[in-house]
């Protein structure tokens, strides 16, 4: 179970500070699919790097603390000061353009050799990656290829049989889907998805796209300017939805897969500048598991 205690996470840019996320505080329990949305800006990815313990200037804590709920490799309880020892082995990330984020002078094989914690014995390495790929659909031949010879839904899956790779506990997978055809989007979000029922893990995963929420994630974490507006079961939320920006993202529900909303989205609601909808920074729990802003409290009636 990882628990996010009043986390405020900011930007120092000269003398000006950007507090991206704010007032965070939930729990998310073990072996559990997370769907993160929210408005572009706010704050998705800096909630999801600050889990991960990518804190970098000018990124910074500002306040709260993360528990993880998690043994590192020592035995000891991972936290934010020793969070970095458990990349790969723990927890991975998969970035935003992941699939454009592997090595391009260096062949697939060498990522899985070079990768840290890996095994030091190069052939064991290899055997075992040419298996792990082949039961992620690609060829054998892929190990032997640079990453501009591939697709980019075999990139993706490269980046996700690299992230997957020790069985981590935790995965972070931020808009990993982004830029990739609608029907290999499908492919590959089912794909983490199997991975998920099969280690059991916990997976966190940011998407614009609701339908994708819908289809693969246990519960909803909705964010809007820095808060967490909605938190709760998908199906709650879905079927309930208590603040008005969670009940504009579905009603602007578009068909599965269709990006065509994202655009109209981001500006209905004000990315940029404006803020159609005031921000409050405590949830109250609605009904049993499902967390939300009040909408008068939020500014709007609802
Ligand atoms: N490196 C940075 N330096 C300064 N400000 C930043 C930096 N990265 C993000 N921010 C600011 O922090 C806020 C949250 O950004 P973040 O990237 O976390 O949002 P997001 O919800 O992931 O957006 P998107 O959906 O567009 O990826 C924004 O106001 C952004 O401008």
């Amino acid at each position: 179970m990882i628990r996010l205690n009043d986390l405020k996470i900011s930007y120092r840019i000269g003398n000006r500070v950007i507090d991206a996320v704010d007032g965070v505080n939930l729990t998310i329990p073990d072996r559990c699919v997370v769907g993160i949305a929210g408005e572009s800006g706010s704050g998705k990815s800096t909630l999801m790097k600050a889990i991960y313990g990518d804190i970098q200037s000018p990124m910074y804590l500002s306040r709260g603390s993360i528990d993880y709920g998690l043994k590192g490799s020592d035995g000891q309880p991972v936290t934010t000061a020793n969070v970095r020892r458990e990349w790969f082995k723990s927890m991975s990330y998969i970035p935003q353009s992941s699939m454009n984020s592997l090595n391009p002078v260096i062949r697939i094989r060498d990522q899985f050799i070079d990768f840290p914690g890996a095994d030091s014995n190069k052939k064991r390495v290899l055997e075992r990656a040419r298996d792990y790929i082949g039961k992620l659909g690609l060829p054998p031949e892929a190990l032997d290829s640079y990453p501009h010879q591939l697709s980019g839904g075999m990139r993706q899956r490269v980046m996700i049989a690299l992230a997957t790779f020790f069985q981590p506990e935790l995965i972070i997978a931020d808009e990993p889907t982004t830029a990739l055809d609608v029907v290999v989007q499908k492919e590959i979000l089912m794909l983490l998805m199997e991975l998920q029922e099969q280690m059991g893990n916990t997976i966190l995963v940011v998407s614009h796209d609701m339908g994708v929420h819908y289809q693969v994630t246990h519960k909803m974490l909705i964010m809007y300017a820095g808060r967490v507006v909605e938190y709760g079961d998908t199906d709650s939320v879905f079927a309930d939805p208590q603040h008005p920006y969670t009940r504009m993202l579905i009603d602007s529900l578009p068909t599965i897969g269709d990006d065509s909303m994202r655009g109209v989205l981001a500006s209905a609601a004000g990315a940029g500048g404006d803020r159609a909808y005031g921000v409050t920074p405590d949830l109250i729990e609605v009904k049993p598991g499902h967390f939300a802003a009040r909408a008068e409290e939020a500014g709007v009636s609802a």
